[in-house]
């Protein structure tokens, strides 16, 4: 049986890498699997464990078809490995952090992927990017002008996923509503 493909997606400062972090062992423990992106954003930057590369590079393999998805947003590309095609064709549950602006072609390729918006808001949002300090003020309010434009997109099919409270709160709702999701499948 095919695996499940969790898209776990939200603003910019939702909690996100947070989130994935912190649901990883236990997850694993379930035999999920974890893709790391590959994006044109230096590998110290502050976040997640992804791949940095330039934007040549990204290019080329974009072009030598190494990405299951990709987009581009906030002046950056991302990309997910191919591997994770591997990994669901073995049955194994692939958990993604995806784009709001990309979930329509997502689910074109996985149609049958769970979208799960991790959502918090908007001053809580602001405040938690400015103490994380990876992007100047400017940066911070285009990150928040583009949630706003894509806050409507795609609810009714989405699961939504409220990080205002304390992350391990998010964690547990997390776990109970994948393996709700795991005995609706
Ligand atoms: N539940 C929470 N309570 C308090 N702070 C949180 C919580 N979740 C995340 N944070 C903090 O908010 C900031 C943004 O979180 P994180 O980097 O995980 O967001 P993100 O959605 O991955 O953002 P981006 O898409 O821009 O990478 C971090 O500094 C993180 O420590
Ligand atoms: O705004 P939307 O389309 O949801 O997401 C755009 C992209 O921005 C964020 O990346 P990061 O903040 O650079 O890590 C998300 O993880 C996503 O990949």
């Amino acid at each position: 049986m095919q695996g499940r493909l969790i898209y776990l997606m939200g603003p910019s400062g939702s909690g996100k890498d947070s989130l994935l972090q912190a649901a990883r062992a236990p997850l694993e423990a379930h035999g999920c699997r974890f893709a790391r992106r590959v994006i044109t954003r230096s590998a110290e930057s502050v976040g997640e464990d992804a791949l940095g590369v330039t934007p040549d590079e990204f290019e080329r393999l974009q072009g030598e078809g190494a990405f299951a998805l990709s987009w581009r947003a906030n002046g950056l590309a991302y990309g997910i490995p191919r591997e994770i095609d591997d990994w669901l064709s073995a049955g194994q549950d692939v958990l993604i952090n995806g784009s709001r602006g990309h979930l329509e072609a997502a689910r074109q390729r996985y149609p049958q992927l769970l979208a799960i918006l991790l959502q918090v808001d908007e001053a809580v949002l602001r405040q938690r990017l400015l103490t994380r300090g990876r992007e100047t003020p400017e940066q911070i309010e285009l990150r928040l002008a583009r949630s706003r434009k894509l806050q409507q997109e795609d609810r009714e099919r989405t699961v939504i996923l409220d990080n205002s409270g304390p992350l391990q709160q998010t964690v547990s709702r997390l776990l109970h509503l994948l393996d709700e999701a795991r005995q609706c499948a």
